[in-house]
């Protein structure tokens, strides 16, 4: 499986295709295209001299008579850890803090509404090691930790929604952990929370020694920009997630995630922009980058030898419209800032041609999955 040595698909695909090739390749895996954003050229000199990644791309819809486009712009940010996982905590949550600062400025000059950070941004993947401290030391509390304060003067100084995805300290109900998403308003003031739902058990991603389930359901944020939703990392392999978060009105799902090619990388193209499609709303799936090594050896379980890495995060962050089209993923190997300007108007001019949420039989299938999860439930199979 490559590593950071391969750039991306998209790199891949221009090389080699012919251009006519490539219109066709392009039309079938990315959807109607997207059109460059004309960014400042400022933000490209600073996000160049800071040595990540600067794309942007806008989503349109048709005119309406009534309604005034409702355009935002939403800018995900992918980075690897600037420090090594045995670097000292505070120095390590520090390092990260100014790295996301610096990207945070850049999507303030490119316009950016809401903002929406890599899952755990604050640490090192650590999961994988199931060993408790340090890692449990990064747990900060959702309400006044300081990551959610660093969050709130930036919110307010660049008139920013921001999501900051955290290993959540829980102090209220006996200092238990979370992996949960702060939603932090352009005003400054915590707008709320909302917690991971699905806990991945595969391959390293050990995370259940740590925290448990979500609690709090499918929270919707109202925000000036629009209805803003989290889905965090592993609960994308699950539709009624994403399903969950559309009923209760979400127009853009983010998607911050950690997770690796060996794994997942031939399903991340798929599964935020059938989540977009299937449900009418944009999705912004965000990875991490890069290799994270750790100080002691663990096992995968599954007979092979111990190792200190978990494997290559491969970034490849892109944002996902209702009418099936994409934005080319930011690049396997860097830091970067993906915006996207996306018309909210689109997901009802969608819902309206497609009519997924009219044809549903929701009813229907309420009343077979509320059978289906009792106990002593039989399948319905039809034999001769
Ligand atoms: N962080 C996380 O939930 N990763 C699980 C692996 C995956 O969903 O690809």
């Amino acid at each position: 499986m490559a590593g950071p040595e391969w750039q991306s698909l998209e790199q891949c695909l221009e090389k080699h295709l012919p251009p006519a090739d490539l219109r066709e390749v392009k039309r079938i895996l990315y959807g109607k295209e997207t059109r460059k954003l004309d960014l400042p050229s400022r933000a490209f000199e600073v996000a160049s001299a800071a040595d990540f990644e600067l794309q942007g791309y806008a989503f349109e819809a048709a005119a309406e008579q009534l309604r005034r486009p409702r355009t935002v712009r939403v800018g995900l940010v992918q980075n690897r850890i600037p420090l090594p996982a045995d670097a000292p905590v505070a120095e390590q949550v520090s390092a990260l803090h100014r790295r996301i600062e610096a990207i945070v400025e850049v999507a303030a000059m490119c316009g950016v509404n809401i903002v929406c950070f890599q899952e755990a941004w604050t640490m090192p993947f650590a999961f994988c090691t199931r060993e408790k401290l340090p890692w449990t030391e990064f747990a900060e509390s959702a309400e006044d930790g300081p990551t959610t304060r660093f969050c709130q003067k930036l919110a307010k100084k660049h008139n920013m929604v921001i999501v900051s995805p955290i290993l959540e300290r829980d102090g209220a109900h006996g200092d238990v952990l979370w992996n949960t998403a702060v939603v932090i308003s352009n005003s400054g003031a915590v707008l709320g929370k909302t917690r991971k739902n699905h806990i991945p058990r595969v391959g390293d991603f050990n995370e259940s020694t740590y925290y448990m389930e979500g609690n709090l359901g499918h929270p919707v944020f109202q925000t000036p920009f629009g209805r803003i939703a989290v889905n965090i990392c592993y609960g994308r392999h699950h539709p009624l997630n994403w399903l969950l978060y559309s009923i209760n009105g979400a127009e853009i799902i983010f998607n911050p995630s950690a997770t690796i090619g060996a794994l997942s990388e031939s399903m991340w193209p798929i599964e935020a922009r059938n989540a977009a499609i299937a449900n009418h709303c944009f999705t912004c799936a965000i990875n991490r980058v890069g290799k994270e090594y750790f100080p002691n050896e663990f096992t995968s379980g599954d007979g092979k030898k111990a190792h200190q890495d978990f494997g290559y995060f491969y970034g490849s962050s892109y944002v996902a419209a209702p009418d099936s089209s994409r934005t080319p993923g930011l690049s396997r190997n860097r830091d970067g800032l993906l915006v996207a300007e996306l018309d909210l108007n689109l997901c009802r001019q969608v819902n309206d041609v497609w009519t997924f949420k009219m044809t549903g039989r929701y009813e229907m299938y309420a009343r077979e999955l509320a059978e289906a999860v009792k106990p002593n439930y039989r399948p319905n199979i039809v034999t001769e």
